[in-house]
């Protein structure tokens, strides 16, 4: 088999917290806290074993868990997450879920090992920053190789976790969640349906101003005939997630993804049980299975091997294998694929 043009190492939801094992909220599931470690360490091995060293990791958020605020060890655990994932000595790249914004602030996050927008400071680009520091988002693109980039997106950029209740985008955000969520605990999605579960605050959105500078980088990308990855912590099509773990504004992010032919995929975490659909448009929506809900025996990590035609995922654990085939069909830049279809068909 020929040689991919480059491979990158994926794991999401590790939620690290020296503490013995407990439950998810609705007592369903185990979660292995203290081991989370070991199996990071584990998947650090066998990155290092590969025939061809990752030329990266892509980290999709939630390394340490929120019950590190309570225990006074959220530095501490950062620390030994951090220093077990670089023994690899590979840049990683960190995407922010929502337990980065219960440990931290968002100040302490970009000046954290956490802010990874400068991992690979030649390659990397993040939007200017002309507008209030208090509503920056998180986000930045590169290439890994000529014609690919990896686009990662802030999920929580509009939301009330890790924004200050002064900020615009807190205020809106709790506005949204009160029109949406009838619940007094606003994490309950009690009484909501399917899709509008989503409306809980361990959750948030796409603001518009990251949303313009998604689709100017895509509009770059599809000019340059590049292929473009996408990653953030939360998942963009219903298909790929329990409802409740999709991002507020999903649609839009999904038109928007759907509307640049240079999109092939959609990376996220947060549904620990993950997930995969193919939409409409070809993109591939991967949701990897968290760390945290692996038991100790198994494993759910990645090794991603991208090609000039494919992407061939080698999944550990509860993590398939995967061959995922670019799309063939050519969309219209700047028309989603179905607006582009109705119009070809006409
Ligand atoms: N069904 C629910 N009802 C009320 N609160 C919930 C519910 N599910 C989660 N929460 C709360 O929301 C927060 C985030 O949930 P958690 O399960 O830790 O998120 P994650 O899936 O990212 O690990 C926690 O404070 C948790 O107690």
């Amino acid at each position: 088999m020929e040689d991919p043009v480059f491979t990158f190492g994926i794991i999401a939801d590790i939620q690290y917290a020296d503490m013995d094992d407990g439950y998810n909220y609705t007592k369903t599931r185990v979660r292995y806290y203290r081991n989370s470690l070991s199996l990071l360490q584990g998947a650090v091995r066998e990155w290092a074993s590969e025939s061809v060293t990752p030329q990266f990791i892509l980290q999709l958020g939630d390394l340490i868990d929120g019950f590190n605020v309570s225990h006074k060890s959220s530095e501490a655990s950062l620390k030994k997450v951090l220093t077990e994932i670089e023994k690899l000595k590979t840049p990683v790249h960190h995407i922010w879920g929502n337990h980065e914004f219960y440990n931290f602030s968002r100040k302490q996050l970009m000046e954290s090992r956490l802010n990874s927008s400068r991992v690979q400071a030649t390659l990397t680009t993040v939007p200017e920053d002309g507008g209030d520091p208090l509503d920056s988002f998180y986000a930045y693109h590169f290439s890994p190789s000529s014609k690919f980039r990896l686009l990662l997106i802030d999920s929580y950029d509009f939301s009330v976790i890790g924004r200050d209740p002064s900020s615009d985008k807190h205020i809106k955000s709790s506005k949204l969640l009160r029109q949406k969520n009838p619940n007094e605990d606003k994490n309950s999605p009690k009484v909501l349906d399917l899709v509008e579960t989503r409306f809980v605050q361990f959750n948030g959105g796409i603001s518009a101003a990251q949303l313009s500078w998604i689709k100017a980088v895509l509009e770059t990308s599809d000019k340059n005939k590049e292929k473009v990855l996408v990653a953030g912590h939360l998942p963009v099509h219903p298909s790929s997630t329990d409802p409740i773990c999709l991002t507020w504004n999903y649609q839009e992010v999904l038109d928007l993804l759907q509307s640049h032919p240079c999109v092939v995929a959609y990376l996220s975490g947060h549904d620990h049980d993950g997930g995969y659909h193919q939409d409409e448009c070809g993109i591939h929506h991967l949701t990897f299975n968290g760390i945290i809900e692996t038991p100790p025996e198994s494993q759910a990590f990645g090794t991603m091997s991208v090609y000039q035609d494919k992407m061939v995922l080698k999944g550990r654990g509860l993590v398939p294998d995967r061959t995922l085939l670019y799309r063939k069909k050519q969309r219209m830049a700047g028309k989603s694929c179905r607006q582009s279809a109705g119009k070809m068909e006409k």
